[in-house]
């Protein structure tokens, strides 16, 4: 695991949508993982950005979300194909048949996770993943005690989660869906490369939990501390209960990778 610390939200940010860029670059057919929430709103609106200054291309590339809402269409303003749709499929040049959510619609749900899965096998598994962090420690929607190995499926989703996803609905969470489709843990640990995003002086806790604490289902992010190749761009709010800042911020401003990126460092 890579932590890298930028000065604040909108440098993190581009620093995320930079890493993207860069991989579909060099793989215009690139397997890309999304995330939705506040977070990558502005990860999105560069990459949006840099598809229109820039001519970055995704007319090739497949797209899969993380999660989706049981029970709501796709136009309802919290789902998260509408979401996608406004912040970045509809921006972009990316044909509407290669972005896949899963099918919180579908009459057979656990039919629809078994069809998730296989999409994504079928399309050779997912190049890059990118993940937000919820306030309960979760990836997608793994809420504590998810299993570490576990694939696509329904999950009912915590208080917690539901507080910090009203604003989609109102600021009501009474109104927010009480359950999800997700990938699994183990669906995220496939993917070849995953960039988790995390800012704000409200993910500290749980951020230094889910990167220098013990791996926990408690908090299914720790399970990123077993994948091979995961990078952590994070702002110096959700930095500040890190313990190894020093060599966290060493490796950004000394690795040769990052030389190109170093315009973003305070
Ligand atoms: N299901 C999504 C998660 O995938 C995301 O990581 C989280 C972070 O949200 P925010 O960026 O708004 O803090 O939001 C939702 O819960």
């Amino acid at each position: 695991m890579e932590v890298l610390i930028l000065p604040d939200r909108e440098r993190a940010a581009t620093l995320a949508a930079r890493i993207i860029a860069r991989e579909l670059r060099a793989d215009p057919g690139l397997v890309l993982g999304l995330a939705t929430g506040r977070t990558m709103e502005r990860v999105y609106a560069r990459l949006a950005d840099l598809h229109a200054r820039e001519g970055l291309d995704f007319s090739r590339c497949t797209t899969f979300n993380l999660d989706e809402y049981i029970g709501i269409p796709a136009d309802h303003p919290g789902s998260y194909r509408r979401y996608m749709d406004e912040r970045l499929f509809g921006p972009v040049d990316i044909p509407r048949a290669r972005t896949h959510l899963p099918d919180g619609m579908a009459p057979d749900l656990a039919a629809a996770c078994r069809d998730y899965e296989a999409r994504i096998r079928d399309a050779g598994g997912i190049g890059l993943q990118l993940l937000g962090l919820g306030s309960d420690g979760h990836i997608g929607f793994n809420e504590p005690l998810s299993a570490l190995r576990s694939r696509t499926r329904e999950k009912a989703l915590t208080p917690a989660t539901l507080a910090q996803n009203a604003e989609m609905f109102g600021g009501d969470p009474d109104r927010v869906p009480r359950r999800a489709l997700t990938m699994g843990v183990g669906t995220i640990l496939d993917s070849r490369r995953c960039l988790m995003l995390v800012t704000g002086e409200t993910k500290a806790d749980i951020l230094a939990r889910a990167v220098e604490g013990p791996i926990t289902a408690m908090v299914t992010a720790s399970a990123l501390q077993l994948h091979p190749c995961c990078q952590v761009v994070v702002d110096e709010e959700a930095a500040a209960r890190l313990q190894g800042t020093d060599y966290y911020r060493w490796i950004l401003a000394h690795e040769p990778e990052w030389a190109s990126d170093r315009d973003l460092l305070a």
